[in-house]
C-alpha cells in the first residue's frame, strides 16, 4: 500500500512540477480512428438524410457514446465516413493543408474529409447520427445470433447478469472489495445495461454481492496514472462519468435497485434515476464528498433536493450525512425497506409479480415519467462531470485520496 501512496505523490508531484500535461484524447474523431487499419479509402458516396437538419446535438452526442458501445468494427470505410462527418460536423469544411504524400493515414483521414466538400454541418451531424444507428442496429442483429445466456455472462467478469422470469439482474460483484467500483466495471455495468434494454426481459434489477450494496467509486481509480498525465486521466475520466451516468438516465425499462448493503458515493447518487429502490434495513446511504474534496455526481445535484427537499439534500451531499435505511425510506430516497432476514425472498417475490405486467405499458410508463425530465438530466449530468474534473486534480482531493491510502497502509 506505502507503493500506492507513493505513486500518487510522485503523480502529484510531476504535476506540480511538469505544469499542466496534454490530454490522452487523440484529436479527431473522439472513439474511432481509422488509422489504425488499412489504408485503402473508397469514394466517400454520403446519404444526405430525408430528415437533414433534423439531430439534435444530443442526438449527435448520444451517437458519439454508441460508436463506443459498438460491438463490431465496422471496418476502414466506415471509420472514415465517421470521422469526416464527424470533423465537418463539428469544425465545418475541411479546412487543413492536405498532409504529405508518405504521410498515408492522415492523407486518407484529409481526403474523407475534404470529400464532403460545404455539406452544411448540421447536414454532417444528421448523417454522422444515421449512420452510427444503422451500425448499432446491425451490430445487435448480428450478436443477437448468439445464445443470450452466453453472450451475457462471458462478458463480464466484474459483473453477474442474469435473466430469469422476466428479470434482468446486473449484480456487482467484488465482494472482497465491497463491490467498488473500478473503471472496468463502470465499462461493464454499462454494457450490461445496453443489453439489458433491449432484451426480452421486462425489470432489470442492479444489485451486489455480499455484504455492500457498493462502496462507491474505487479509489485506486485514481492511482492508475497514465503517461499522458493526470489531467488526461481526469479528463477521461469525466467522459467516463458522463457515459456512465447517462447509461441510466437513458435506461428505457423499469430500472430496479436491490440494496443488499450500505451504499457509498456514486451508488448512491445515481438512485435518483432508478425507478424503484428496495433496501435491506442494514443499509445506509453515505455521500462523502466533501471529505474527498469532491463534488455530488449522477445527477443528484437536481434529483436530490427534489426527491427529499433543499435542506435534507444539503445534509447529505455538501455535509457528508450518512443516512439509515429508514431515514433514507422517510425522504422519498428508498421505496420500501425491508427486514433483512426476509429481504431478498420478499424483494424477488415482489419482483416475479410486476414482471408478468404487461411489458410494453410498463416501459411505456416509466418513459412517460421519465421523458419529461431527459434533457435537463443530461445537462446537469455534463455540468457535474465537467466540475468534478477539475475537482479531481485539486489539491483537496488528492490530500484525501492519499489520507484513505495512508490509513490503510498503518493497518
Ligand atoms: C481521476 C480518476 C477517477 C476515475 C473514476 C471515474 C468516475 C468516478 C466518478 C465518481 C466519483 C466519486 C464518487 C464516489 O463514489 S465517492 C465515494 C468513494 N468511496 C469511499 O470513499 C469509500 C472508501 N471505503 C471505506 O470507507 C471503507 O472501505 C468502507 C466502505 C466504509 C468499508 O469499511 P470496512 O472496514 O467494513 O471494510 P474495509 O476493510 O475498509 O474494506 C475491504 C476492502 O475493500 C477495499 N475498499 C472498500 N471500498 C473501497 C473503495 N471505495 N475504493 C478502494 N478500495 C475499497 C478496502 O480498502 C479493503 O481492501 P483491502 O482488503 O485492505 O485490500
Amino acid at each position: 500500500m506505502a507503493g500506492v501512496v507513493g505513486r500518487l505523490i510522485r503523480c502529484w508531484c510531476r504535476r506540480a512540477v511538469a505544469g499542466r500535461s496534454r490530454s490522452a484524447l487523440p484529436s479527431g474523431h473522439p472513439a474511432l480512428h481509422p488509422g489504425c487499419c488499412s489504408l485503402k479509402v473508397p469514394a466517400l458516396q454520403l446519404h444526405v438524410s430525408k430528415t437533414a437538419m433534423g439531430a439534435s446535438q444530443k442526438d449527435f452526442e448520444n451517437a458519439m457514446n454508441q460508436v463506443k458501445l459498438l460491438k463490431e468494427d465496422p471496418g476502414n470505410e466506415v471509420k472514415l465516413k465517421l470521422y469526416a462527418l464527424y470533423k465537418q460536423a463539428t469544425e465545418g469544411p475541411c479546412n487543413t493543408p492536405k498532409p504529405g504524400v508518405f504521410d498515408l493515414i492522415n492523407k486518407a483521414k484529409w481526403e474523407a474529409w475534404n470529400a464532403l466538400g460545404s455539406l452544411p454541418k448540421e447536414t454532417a451531424r444528421q448523417n454522422y447520427v444515421d449512420l452510427v444507428s444503422g451500425l448499432s442496429s446491425s451490430s445487435d442483429s448480428s450478436s443477437q445470433a448468439k445464445p443470450e445466456a452466453d453472450r451475457k455472462q462471458a462478458e463480464y467478469e466484474t459483473v453477474v447478469m442474469t435473466s430469469e422470469d422476466g428479470i434482468t439482474k446486473i449484480m456487482l460483484n467484488r465482494p472482497a472489495k465491497k463491490n467498488a467500483l473500478t473503471e472496468q466495471m463502470y465499462q461493464e455495468i454499462m454494457l450490461a445495461l445496453e443489453a439489458a434494454s433491449k432484451d426480452d426481459s421486462t425489470i432489470t434489477v442492479l444489485t451486489g454481492n455480499g455484504d455492500y450494496y457498493s462502496s462507491g467509486n474505487d479509489l485506486t481509480n485514481f492511482t492508475n496514472i497514465p503517461p499522458e498525465g493526470v489531467e488526461a486521466k481526469a479528463k477521461n475520466s469525466a467522459i467516463l462519468l458522463r457515459n456512465f451516468v447517462g447509461s441510466f438516465i437513458d435506461f428505457p425499462k423499469p430500472l430496479v435497485a436491490v440494496v443488499n448493503g450500505p451504499a457509498v458515493g456514486i451508488s448512491v447518487t445515481v438512485l435518483g434515476l432508478f425507478d424503484l429502490v428496495y433496501a435491506t434495513d442494514r443499509a445506509t446511504f453515505h455521500t462523502p464528498f466533501s471529505h474527498l474534496g469532491q463534488t455530488p455526481e449522477g445527477c443528484s445535484s437536481y434529483t436530490f433536493p427534489k426527491i427529499m427537499g433543499p435542506a435534507k439534500a444539503a445534509e447529505m451531499l455538501i455535509f457528508g450525512k450518512k443516512l439509515t435505511a429508514g431515514e433514507a425510506y422517510a425522504q422519498g430516497l428508498v421505496t420500501e425497506v425491508f427486514p433483512d432476514s426476509t429481504f431478498q425472498k420478499e424483494v424477488w417475490t415482489r419482483l416475479k409479480a410486476y414482471s408478468k405486467l404487461p411489458q410494453n405499458a410498463l416501459r411505456i410508463s416509466k418513459q412517460i415519467i421519465r421523458s419529461q425530465e431527459k434533457e435537463k438530466l443530461h445537462a446537469v449530468n455534463a455540468k457535474e462531470s465537467s466540475i468534478l474534473q477539475e475537482r479531481w486534480l485539486s489539491s483537496e482531493c488528492m490530500n484525501a485520496i492519499m489520507n484513505f491510502f495512508s490509513q490503510k497502509a498503518k493497518l
